[in-house]
């Protein structure tokens, strides 16, 4: 992977970019300081973008994966005219192989599978490329109309704490839960939005608090151990998180610290909304129990700011995914409409449609 200079303004809407026959990412990993482009050459170079987090966020991973089968479809067709299937099987597996926990990866995979199993004779490069800007096309779509269902749940003068960062970063655009804040706060009905930090890759305070404010949304950090105290200080009307798997029976997991977050609204009297695209929902799970966890390096644990945080010796824990149960859940917000208090019936109703 190269950084070269990419003649577009950098915003989060441009976090996946192909132009110019070729894909590039914001990287995520140095915003809000820089704002850099990192050109993938092959579906290697994509996956292991995804695996460092150049890209990140459930929706924006399927989306940069369906990329970088178009990249495998290109070398493979260039190698092997006639044999141009076989010869992708590694580079598919390698993309599947990035991260375990956003369903969204593997549903792009499985959708782009699909179409290549439809192709005939000649270059694949064409039809793929043509599905994965679908792909991309739609998951903006979904997020406009999953931010107008989830606004409708907003009244006025409200506030909310969300996690981590579910914004057009995290997505194809316009985000899922800042989707349901941009389009609360463009009815005016937003009067504060607080962004738990979410260590220890401070997808919070690095991201989202820098969509919010190129946004001109007000826009107020927390850390993450302050998020509870503040919903005892009353005025906190939501909780607006995003999903990487939701189970058939709303059980969701998402960023670690949203479970906290949950319990804490429980007691307080908080409701919880969650918002994710109907890809982030994987009727194939019966619970949260079987969603696979992401553990990443204890290293990301053990450096806060690019210093070494943790004493020499110390060990970390570091899964960077929680299972919120269901039960705990008031809303689930998706393109296709709303659930309220998620059950396994009211899920599969919600598929249905
Ligand atoms: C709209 S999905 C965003 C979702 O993804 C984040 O995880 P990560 O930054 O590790 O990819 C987090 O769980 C967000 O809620």
């Amino acid at each position: 992977m190269e950084a070269l200079p990419l003649r577009i303004r950098p915003t989060a809407d441009q976090a996946i970019v192909w132009a110019n026959d070729r894909l590039y990412l914001l990287d995520q990993r140095i915003l809000p300081n820089e704002t850099v482009y990192i050109e993938l050459q092959s579906a290697t170079d994509t996956a292991r973008a995804i695996r460092d987090m150049v890209v990140r966020g459930a929706p924006a991973i399927g989306i940069t994966a369906a990329f970088g089968v178009v990249l495998a479809a290109r070398a493979s067709y260039r190698a092997a005219p006639d044999n141009w299937r076989d010869r992708m099987t590694e580079e598919l597996q390698r993309l599947a192989d990035s991260r375990p926990t956003a369903v969204n990866l593997f549903w792009a995979l499985e959708r782009m599978q699909r179409v290549m199993g439809g192709i005939g004779d000649g270059n694949p490069e064409p039809r793929l490329l043509q599905e994965a800007q679908l792909i991309h096309r739609e998951d903006v779509a979904a997020n406009r109309a999953m931010g107008e269902h989830g606004a409708s749940l907003i009244g006025s003068k409200t506030s909310v704490i969300t996690h981590c960062n579910a914004g057009a970063l995290a997505t194809g655009g316009y985000g899922t839960a800042l989707g349901v804040i941009r389009s609360a706060h463009a009815a005016g009905r937003i009067e504060m939005v607080y962004a738990d930090e979410t260590r220890p890759w401070l997808q919070g305070s690095r991201l989202t608090a820098w969509e919010l404010a190129q946004d001109r949304i007000p826009v107020t950090l927390l850390t993450d151990g302050a998020a509870a105290s503040r919903m005892a200080q009353g005025g906190i009307d939501w909780i607006i998180v995003g999903s990487d798997r939701i189970a058939a029976n709303g059980d969701v997991a998402n960023k670690i610290g949203t479970y906290n977050l949950a319990l804490a609204a429980r007691y307080h009297g908080v409701k919880v909304m969650v918002a994710a695209p109907t890809s982030t929902i994987d009727m194939t799970l019966k619970s949260g129990t079987a969603i696979p966890i992401e553990s990443r390096d204890p290293h990301e644990v053990l450096h806060c700011g690019g210093q070494r945080v943790g004493a020499p010796g110390v060990a970390a824990w570091n899964p960077v995914f929680d299972v919120t149960p269901a039960a705990l859940v008031d809303a689930i917000v998706t393109e296709k409409g709303i659930v309220l208090s998620p059950d396994r019936q009211k899920m599969a109703e919600l598929m249905a449609l």
